[in-house]
C-alpha cells in the first residue's frame, strides 16, 4: 500500500501507529483534518484480517468524522483510530492505558470516545493516562456512553426522510428492517416499538436478535436476508459498506436511514439510490446524535443543552434535501457540500495571523 498516496487523495493531516508489545496493543490514529479545531472520533476495536484493512478502516472512519462533525456544526475536526484485536478476547488494561498515552503525546490534536467493539470501562482506562477522552463514566462528569444518544438522533433522523419519502413522519404502523441490533439499534428498536413501528431485525449475535425478539416482538430473519424484506425502511446499524452493487438491486424498502457509518460502498451508490426513488438520510447527518452529546463535555456537560442539539438532526436531514431538490444532486452529495463549505468558509476566516492563546508566537521562540 502507497500511504503517502492514499493520504493525499483526500488530504489526511496525519496517521499515527501505535506498538506495545507488552499489552499488544496495535493501534492507528487516524487525523484527518483539524481545520474546525481538534480531531473527534471513537475508537473502534476489530479483528482486522490484514493492516491494509485496518488502515482503510481507520482513513475512511477518520474522514467521515471531519464531514460529521463539520455537518454537525461542532467546532472539531475529524478523526478515528482502530484498535487490531478481537474486542472479546484480546483486551486488557495496559493496551487502554497504553494507547492513552500515545493519545496524551498528540497533545490534544486528537480526541477519543467509543466505536465498535468499545466501552465506557475502555474509555475509563484511557483516561487513567489522558484527559483526551470523552465518553466516560458520569461519575467522572462525562457524558457517558453515546450510543443511546446516536440512537435518538437516527430516530429523529427517520422520522425526518419518512416526512421526505410519505409527507408523514409518523412511524406508526411502518416496518423497520434492522441490521445488527447493538449499542446504537438496540435503544432505536425501544423508540421505533414506542412509536408502533413493526420491527424485523437481524445480527450475526444470535443473542442480541432474540433480546430484540423477546422486548419487541421483533421478527427474526438471517443476516443475508435483510436486505430483500418487504419492509418500509432499511435501517443499517451494523458496518459500513452493505449499500453496494448486490445488496440495491434487493432492496424493497422506500427510505435508508440507519446509525452505520460509510454506509456507501462507493459514491456512485449513493446514485443509485437517487435513480431508484429511495431517499437516503445521509450516513454521518443521521448518526452525529453520539458525537454531538460527547462533543458538549468541552463545555462542561450538560444533558438537556446536548439533547436540543441532537434534536436539530431533523432539520439538518430536511435541509439536505431542500438543496438536494434545489442543486438537482443526490441528499449524500448535498450533504458533502454542506459539510465541505463550512470547512472552506472556516478555513477563510482563519487565514489572518492570530496570536494564540498561550502566547507562544514567533517572537517567544527566539
Ligand atoms: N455507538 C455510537 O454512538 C455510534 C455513533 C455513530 C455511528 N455509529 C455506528 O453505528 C454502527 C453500530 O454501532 P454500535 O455502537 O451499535 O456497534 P455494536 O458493535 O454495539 O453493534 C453492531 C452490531 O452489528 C452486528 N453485526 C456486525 N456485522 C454484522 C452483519 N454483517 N450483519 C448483521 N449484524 C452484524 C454486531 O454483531 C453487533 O451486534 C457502527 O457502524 C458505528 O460506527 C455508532
Ligand atoms: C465520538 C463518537 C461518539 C464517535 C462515534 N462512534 C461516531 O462514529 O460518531
Amino acid at each position: 500500500m502507497e500511504i503517502f498516496k492514499k493520504m493525499e487523495e483526500h488530504d489526511y493531516e496525519q496517521l499515527v501507529f501505535c506498538q506495545d508489545k507488552n499489552s499488544g496493543l496495535k493501534a492507528i490514529i487516524c487525523i484527518h483534518d483539524t481545520t474546525l479545531g481538534p480531531a473527534l472520533g471513537g475508537t473502534r476495536m476489530w479483528n482486522y484480517e490484514t493492516e491494509e484493512e485496518a488502515i482503510e478502516d481507520a482513513i475512511r472512519l477518520g474522514r467521515g468524522m471531519t464531514y460529521k462533525n463539520a455537518a454537525a456544526g461542532l467546532n472539531l475536526g475529524g478523526g478515528k483510530t482502530v484498535i487490531i484485536g478481537d474486542p472479546l478476547k484480546d483486551k486488557n488494561e495496559e493496551m487502554f492505558r497504553a494507547f492513552g498515552r500515545f493519545i496524551q503525546g498528540l497533545n490534544g490534536r486528537y480526541i477519543t470516545a467509543e466505536d465498535v467493539g468499545t466501552t465506557v470501562a475502555d474509555m475509563d482506562m484511557i483516561h487513567e493516562e489522558t484527559d483526551f477522552v470523552t465518553g466516560i463514566s458520569p461519575a467522572f462528569g462525562s457524558s457517558g456512553n453515546p450510543s443511546p444518544v446516536t440512537a435518538y438522533g437516527a430516530y429523529i433522523g427517520m422520522k425526518a426522510a419518512a416526512m421526505e419519502a410519505y409527507g408523514d413522519d409518523s412511524l406508526e404502523g411502518k416496518t423497520v428492517a434492522v441490521q445488527g441490533v447493538g449499542n446504537v439499534a438496540y435503544p432505536l428498536c425501544e423508540y421505533l416499538h414506542k412509536e408502533g413501528a413493526k420491527l424485523i431485525v437481524t445480527d450475526i449475535n444470535k443473542e442480541a436478535v432474540q433480546r430484540a425478539v423477546e422486548a419487541f416482538g421483533a421478527t427474526a430473519v438471517e443476516p443475508n436476508e435483510i436486505y430483500s424484506v418487504e419492509a418500509d425502511i432499511f435501517a443499517p446499524c451494523a458496518m459500513g459498506a452493505i449499500i453496494n452493487d448486490e445488496t440495491i438491486p434487493q432492496l424493497k424498502v422506500k427510505v435508508v436511514a440507519g446509525s452505520a457509518n460509510n454506509q456507501l460502498k462507493e459514491q456512485r451508490h449513493g446514485d443509485e439510490l437517487e435513480a431508484r426513488g429511495i431517499v437516503y438520510a445521509p450516513d454521518f447527518v443521521i448518526n452525529s446524535g453520539g458525537v454531538i452529546n460527547v462533543a458538549d463535555e468541552l463545555y462542561g456537560y450538560n444533558n438537556e443543552r446536548a439533547m436540543k442539539r441532537v434534536e436539530t438532526i431533523y432539520d439538518s436531514i430536511t435541509r439536505i434535501f431542500e438543496i438536494a431538490k434545489r442543486d438537482g444532486i443526490p441528499s449524500y452529495i448535498a450533504a458533502d457540500r454542506m459539510a465541505e463549505e463550512r470547512i472552506e468558509r472556516v478555513r477563510n476566516s482563519r487565514s489572518q495571523f492570530l496570536r494564540n492563546g498561550h502566547g507562544h508566537d514567533i517572537l517567544s521562540r527566539r
